[in-house]
C-alpha cells in the first residue's frame, strides 16, 4: 500500500531539492500572506519549473478569491489546490469546477464531533486531510507544528485518499501511522529549523521515517493469521 508523503511550505530551491531527491510524492507551496511560509505569485515559475514532473505539486491557500486562485494556478500550474481554510463544501465544488484542479480540503480535528462533516466534504473534494484544529489564540489556522489525537481517525470511513497532518516529525510519524489509517502524511514545522526555515536533513530524516513505518505496516497487514493448532491437527 505504502504512503504518499507531503512536504509542504518549501520556500528555497535548496530546501525543495532535498524534499524532491529523497522521493517526496508532493510538495507544498504556501500563499497566505500571514504564514511564515508564505510564497508571493513571483517566486512560484521558478520553483513549478524545478519540480518538473518529480513530485505533485501543492498550492495551499486560505479562503482565496478566484483572482488569487487564478493567479496561483497560472504562476505553480498546481497538480492539486489545497484549500485550507473555512470553505464550504459548495466553495471546494466551485473551485474544483472553475480551476480544473484536483482539490484536497483540509479538515481541523480536535474532537470526534469535528469529523461530522467528513461525507459532505467527501462528496465534493478529490481528497481529505485531517488536521489539527488551530487553538483559538493562532494567527494560522494550520502549520502551528501542534497534533492532535490521531485515535479520532481509527476506524474512519473516508471513501477518498486522506492524509494526516499536524506536528508530524521524523520521532512521532511511526506512532501516527500506526494508529490512523490514512493514505499519506503532510508536514511542514516538523522539517524545520524555525518557522519557516525548512532543513534538508529533517526533512530526509521524516521521509525516511515515514516509509519505514509505512512498510511495517504494510508487513503486519500482510501477514497470514496464526492458525490454531486445533485446526491443523
Ligand atoms: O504552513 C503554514 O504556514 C500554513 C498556513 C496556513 C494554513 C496551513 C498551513 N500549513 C499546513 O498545516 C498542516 C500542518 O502543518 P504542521 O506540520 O503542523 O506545521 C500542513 O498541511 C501544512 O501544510
Amino acid at each position: 500500500m505504502g504512503i504518499e508523503i507531503k512536504i509542504c511550505g518549501l520556500r528555497t530551491a535548496p530546501t525543495l531539492e532535498a524534499a524532491l531527491a529523497v522521493g517526496a510524492d508532493l510538495v507544498g507551496f504556501v500563499h497566505f500572506p500571514k504564514s511564515p511560509r508564505h510564497l508571493s505569485i513571483a517566486a512560484l515559475p521558478a520553483l513549478s519549473a524545478q519540480v518538473a514532473g518529480r513530485a505533485l505539486k501543492v498550492a495551499l491557500t486560505v479562503d482565496a478569491d478566484d483572482a488569487t486562485l487564478a493567479a496561483l494556478v497560472a504562476a505553480l500550474d498546481p497538480d492539486i489546490l489545497q484549500l485550507h481554510g473555512t470553505e464550504s463544501p459548495a466553495r471546494v465544488a466551485a473551485i474544483r469546477a472553475a480551476f480544473g484542479r484536483p482539490v484536497m480540503k483540509a479538515l481541523p480535528v480536535a474532537r470526534r464531533e469535528d469529523l461530522a462533516v467528513v461525507p459532505a466534504f467527501a462528496a465534493v473534494a478529490d481528497r481529505l486531510l485531517f488536521d489539527a484544529k488551530p487553538a483559538p489564540d493562532d494567527v494560522l489556522p494550520g502549520g502551528n507544528g501542534r497534533p492532535f489525537d490521531w485515535r479520532l481517525l481509527a476506524g474512519l470511513d473516508v471513501s477518498r485518499p486522506a492524509m494526516l497532518s499536524g506536528g508530524l516529525d521524523a520521532a512521532n510519524v511511526a506512532d501516527a501511522l500506526s494508529v490512523a489509517r490514512v493514505d499519506g502524511v503532510d508536514v511542514s514545522s516538523g522539517v524545520e529549523d524555525a518557522p519557516g526555515v525548512k532543513s534538508p536533513d529533517k526533512i530526509r530524516a521524516f521521509v525516511a521515517a515515514a516509509r519505514s513505518a509505512a512498510a511495517a505496516r504494510d508487513a503486519a497487514a500482510a501477514k497470514p493469521y496464526p492458525l490454531d493448532k486445533a485446526e491443523v491437527s
